[in-house]
């Protein structure tokens, strides 16, 4: 029998590197994920590189690249996929920025680039969007909250461009910068370089004495005091996943970005936040399958604990969403691909070119002597090394859904 649905599961972050709290194991390694490895040794195995082997993948370019949207092609910028994610509507024309909600020190140096991953931004977001004016700019604002310090922020008005820099730092200790244009100069990138900048201050005056940020404060916690963007773009034009690849679709991400990436593509998107349980969300997985032949179900955390270099908690993470897999495994006729977006090495705190580990198991497909999952295991497989671009064609020739090449 040959499968007839496709599960493509993206824990974020996945991959790792050895660490030393670990005794020199990645956190995949390290994990109990009984569910996990009975996946590796009932499937095919290999490692795989979001986007090309080398490159530092992105969420954003890593999932346009495994859905089979080439980002060297289809990419314009984080900024209006996190828009269309936080709920704004990308009209054509318009800039869309991924924000975050950051921490300055009373001389201004950037302390804390996610504000202590403060939780719920709803009513700061709100003063900002109403508190902002960039009428003497002819422009107005859409800014909308994200998963936890994200938001997005997108601008409307005549003579505007993506052509702008960011004002994040990425690093903490010093000032936010100010942004520029990024190299064309023309006037539209000048001007709205400006309209960014004055943005940024306005926001700052309404946060920095925001009863939110004060009550945060009292409570000894990092103040959202300032705004930094970063990853402008012009919404950009996807033919629709359906039409591409003969597959009826959902999302299923706690992750704006993502849930916006799924969307932009045509995908239907399933609400799911933050605090929606594992089981839950697995369940809202499943529900899909009634109706659609894909899901793409993202699971955000372990990524989060990549970049907090908390290395056990990401351990422990992945031995809690190993315990949810179950259900997916007993679903007749379902072809299980589980892979990451990229690594998140807890001892760089960033994404990093490592390829991920992937299994994909379903009925028919080859079976190798992979028995674990984990970077090292997979890379051991039978599916060897691909690139993100890979995965749809050959998850669609495991359902049979492709077509021969030549007569
Ligand atoms: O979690 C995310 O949104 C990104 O992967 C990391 O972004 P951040 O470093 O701004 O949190
Ligand atoms: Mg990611």
């Amino acid at each position: 029998m040959t499968a007839s649905k496709i599960l493509l599961l993206i824990i974020d972050g996945v991959g790792d590197r050895p660490c030393e709290c670990l005794d020199g194991k990645t956190p995949l390694e390290a994990a109990r994920i009984p569910n996990l490895d009975e996946l590796a040794a009932t499937g095919i195995c290999g490692i795989m590189d979001p986007v090309a082997p080398g490159i530092r993948a992105g969420s954003d370019t890593s999932h346009l690249s495994i859905l089979g949207y080439p980002p060297q092609q289809y990419y314009t910028g984080r900024g209006p996929l996190e828009a269309a994610g936080c709920g704004i509507q990308m009209e054509p024309g318009m800039i869309g920025f991924r924000a975050n909600y950051a921490t300055l020190d009373d001389a201004g140096n950037v302390i804390d680039r996610r504000a202590g991953r403060i939780a719920d931004t709803t009513e700061i977001s709100a003063a900002v969007r109403d508190g902002v004016d960039l009428s003497k700019y002819g422009v107005t604002i859409e800014f909308e909250p994200g998963t936890g310090h994200r938001a997005a922020l997108a601008l409307r008005g005549k003579g505007l461009s993506a052509d702008v820099s960011s004002n994040d730092p990425k690093i903490t200790g010093i000032p936010p910068k100010t942004i520029h244009s990024e190299g064309s100069d023309t006037d539209s990138a000048l001007f709205t370089a400006e309209v960014c900048n004055e943005f940024c201050r306005q926001a700052e005056n309404i946060l920095k004495n925001h009863p939110v940020n004060l009550a945060r404060k009292a409570a000894g916690k990092n103040p959202a005091n300032t705004i930094l963007i970063r990853g402008s773009g012009v919404m950009g034009v996807y033919e629709p996943f359906e039409e591409r690849h003969g597959l009826s679709g959902s999302v299923v991400a706690a992750a704006a970005l993502i849930a916006g990436i799924g969307s932009s593509v045509g995908l239907k998107r399933v609400p799911v936040n933050p605090d929606t349980s594992l089981d839950e969300q697995v369940r809202l997985v499943l529900n899909e399958f009634a109706t659609q032949d894909f899901v793409l179900f993202n699971i955000k955390n372990a990524d989060e604990y990549g970049h907090d270099g908390k290395a056990a908690e990401k351990k422990d993470f992945l031995e809690k969403i190993d315990k949810e897999l179950r259900p997916f495994m007993e679903m007749p006729g379902l072809m299980i691909a589980v892979c990451g977006d990229h690594s998140t090495p807890c001892t760089i705190k960033e994404h990093s070119a490592d390829p991920v580990p992937l299994i994909i198991r379903g009925d028919g497909t080859r079976v190798d002597r992979v028995t674990a999952y984990d970077e090292i295991s997979c890379a051991a497989g039978a599916l060897c090394r691909i690139s993100g671009g890979d995965l749809m064609p050959i998850l669609l020739d495991l359902i049979d859904k492709t077509h021969k090449y030549g007569a």
